[in-house]
């Protein structure tokens, strides 16, 4: 059979409808598709052991002839027994094979073959159960380092094995090289063919090393490449000028005076805003570092430039937040504040898009709902999204769409390691809010296990004493597959009903005579909302909730957090709920409870207790549980890598980066024809994200 990139799998032996379909499922439909379909690990597999040699306890590959002919019996009804003798020069070893009846008629006496497998010792007698085993005149899949492919029910590794093996050895030289010769050089990148053959079938450690390199640095490349372009097309579109005031005109609206950092970053909003191309900025910040003020600069230029700002929020409870505070600080100059989310009544509904239409709201802070059809702005000049890797790239150019080319602005409370936020973000500018408001006291954090519920009851009965309020946070999980927990445990607060009992054993068992108050996500939102304006009103003393507060809440009075369960949270997360005390003149303590005594969830919230700087946090969460919590469920919008690591190829990243920049610098649109290669395989990359790269 000639192979080309293009030959379907289906001309492959074996390779029938039925398994066509599955291998569908994964992506691969062509021989192209198997070059870039890489493996997710290997198994070493080169050194081939006498019997007496071979070490006891790990897969090893041991060459021996078959001494006699396999017998087969059956020891009980479905069960059956292969036993075969292999020897050696000096030793013999007893096989054993369960329910693999075949092999009596696989294994010839008298012929050499490579058993893959564990060796044991029974006394002198040394064994092996459940090999795989080929003659050593046609060995494939041992004598060499073997690739594990990611699979699917109905495909296995062999098969995949046996498809790519040969798609390799004849298309490999094929593969096109994109990469320019000078990039190629540079970083002393592999070639293309011995890259996609090491990749699948490496000689050696070294080998593979070289084209795992060298294919991660090309996707690295293209990514950068990409961003980079998009950055310099949206840099470049055309941008309403929002003529900039003296800041101090604004910070007289403010009852506190603004840190440095605060103050640096609204002087680059004013400067964007004011530039004549459209801004695309990110502020990032960490929890409480104020960047509710940056935002509400921004809508007082637009508002007093007669334009509208549209700030959509991730949750309800945030958006009526925002409403309250922001309406309390830009309404007395002037700025008319308007709040729209989906629980409002049709008619409610309407009237307000009416004033939007007709420009009688200036700033309109809303959740999903402002991106619905029927909202039409009169003149739509700033967009702001809060905690934007919530929402989509898609989401945000939506928005977007609902005005002439508005500024856009982005700020996230998650603080996002640099590798990672020159991925998710790079096609935005970054501000960085690095300093807290002064007279912030660090929270203090402790784990403690169950047995000091009762100490920590006390502690609550004491705060609230003292005037403060608390937060008691509980994992409800809403889908049931989540219900068991690491361990398997079954989780105390696995549905809401527990959260309902647990809220309601606090009031009558425990704190009778104190005012508590539950928060869930299956509240109304306008029940959601009272509860939440009673808690930041002083008139309930502690808050059992879900963590709709997670994001953004801020009630400075509040100055402790207990959190149930707390393996059960990424550190991130964690962090963002231990934000939500500290945030006022009050000493604040965080009191992370749990069960487990599984050493890796310890090591988590001891880092959490050891440090209180987000980036620092969200560092070590890539670190241990990979990037998977940050990018969630690819809603960013962005190409998916295949090989890069986010949270190893830092050093790659950068490398790659500084390399496309180069590129675009000589060739922004590349289009001179040398570069049409890497063009193509950026526009492939950004295929599936049209919004970004059209
Ligand atoms: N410069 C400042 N001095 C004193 N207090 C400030 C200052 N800036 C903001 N604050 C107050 O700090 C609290 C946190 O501000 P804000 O809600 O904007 O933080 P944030 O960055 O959005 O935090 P999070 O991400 O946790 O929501 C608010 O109560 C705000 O009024």
């Amino acid at each position: 059979m000639d192979l080309t990139l293009d030959t379907p799998l289906t001309d492959f032996p074996g390779v029938g409808p039925a398994r066509a379909a599955k291998l569908e499922k994964l992506g691969l439909t062509r021989v192209r598709d198997l070059m870039t379909y890489f493996p997710r690990d290997y198994e070493d597999r080169r050194k081939i052991w006498s019997i007496r040699s071979a070490p006891l306890g790990v897969k090893v590959c041991v060459q021996a002839m078959a001494a006699e002919h396999p017998r087969l019996s059956r020891i009980r009804k479905g069960m059956e027994l292969v036993k075969v003798k292999a020897v050696d020069h000096a030793g013999a070893l007893h096989i054993t094979f369960f329910n693999q009846s075949y092999v009596e008629r696989a294994i010839k006496a008298g012929e050499e073959y490579v058993f893959w497998g564990i060796v044991e010792e029974q006394g002198s007698r040394r064994t092996m159960v459940n090999p795989i085993f080929e003659r050593t005149d046609r060995q494939a899949v041992t004598g060499c380092i073997l690739p594990i492919y990611p699979l699917t029910a109905g495909i296995s590794n062999h098969l995949l094995c046996s498809l790519t093996r040969p798609a390799v050895e004849a298309c490999a030289a094929q593969m096109p090289e994109s990469l320019p010769r000078s990039v190629r050089l540079d970083h002393e990148l592999a070639q293309t063919e011995f890259s996609f053959r090491n990749i699948h079938f490496p000689d050696s450690p070294e080998s593979l090393d070289l084209a795992r390199r060298r294919l991660t640095f090309e996707e690295l490349f293209y990514l950068s490449a990409g961003l980079s372009m998009l950055k310099h097309r949206r840099g470049d579109a055309a941008g309403r000028v929002v003529p900039s005031r003296p800041l101090e005109e604004f910070l007289a609206l403010l009852p506190f005076p603004p840190t440095q950092a605060q103050r640096r970053v609204m002087e680059e909003v004013a400067a964007d805003l004011s530039s004549g191309r459209s801004m695309n900025r990110l502020v990032q910040g960490d929890v409480g570092s104020g960047k509710t003020v940056v935002a509400a600069w921004g809508a007082y230029l637009a508002a007093k430039a007669g334009m509208q700002t549209a700030l959509m929020a991730p949750t309800e409870v945030l958006a009526q937040q925002h409403a309250r505070s922001l309406s309390a600080l830009l309404e007395p100059a002037g700025v008319r504040v308007g709040l729209l989310t989906g629980s409002f009544t049709p008619a409610q509904k309407k009237r307000l898009r009416q004033a939007i239409a007709q420009g009688e709201v200036d700033l309109v802070v809303g959740t999903h709902a402002l991106i619905s059809q029927d909202v039409e702005f009169h003149n739509l000049g700033l967009t702001v999204a809060d905690e934007q890797h919530r929402f989509g790239v898609a989401q945000r150019s939506a928005l977007a769409a609902k005005g002439q080319a508005p500024h856009v602005l982005v700020m996230s409370a998650t603080p996002i390691p640099r590798t990672l936020a020159l991925i998710i973000y790079g096609d935005l500018d970054v501000s960085v809010i690095d300093q807290l408001p002064p007279g912030r006291t660090p929270v203090e954090t402790y784990v403690v296990h169950e047995d000091k519920r009762q100490r920590m009851y006390n502690f609550v009965r004491k705060l609230v004493g003292e005037g403060r309020q608390a937060y008691i946070i509980c994992p409800a999980v809403e889908d049931r597959a989540a219900q068991e927990g690491a361990e398997g445990e079954p989780v105390p607060f696995a549905d809401l009903k527990a959260v309902k009992s647990y809220a309601q054993h606090l009031q009558d068992e425990v704190f009778p005579d104190l005012r508590l108050a539950l928060l869930h996500g299956k509240m109304r939102p306008k029940e959601k909302d009272a509860v939440m304006a009673a808690f930041a009103a002083g008139d309930v003393d502690v808050l059992v909730s879900t963590t709709v507060v997670e994001v953004g809440v801020d009630v400075p009075n509040a100055a402790l957090i207990i959190v149930e369960n707390a393996e059960r949270f990424g550190l991130s997360q964690l962090h963002q709920l231990r934000g939500r005390v500290g945030r006022g003149k009050h000493q604040s303590y965080c009191v992370l409870i749990t069960n487990s005594h599984a050493p890796d969830a310890m090591t988590r919230l001891k880092t959490l207790a050891s440090t209180t700087d987000g980036f620092k946090i969200s560092e070590e969460d890539l670190k241990l549980r990979g990037p998977g919590d940050f990018f969630g469920s690819r809603q960013h919008g962005l190409p998916q890598l295949a090989l890069a690591d986010l949270s190893g190829d830092m050093r790659l990243l950068q490398q790659a980066q500084q390399s496309a920049r180069q590129l675009l610098q000589q060739d922004p649109t590349l289009s001179q024809p040398e570069n049409r290669p890497v063009l193509d395989r950026v526009r492939q990359m950004f295929a599936d994200t049209p919004d970004i790269f059209n």
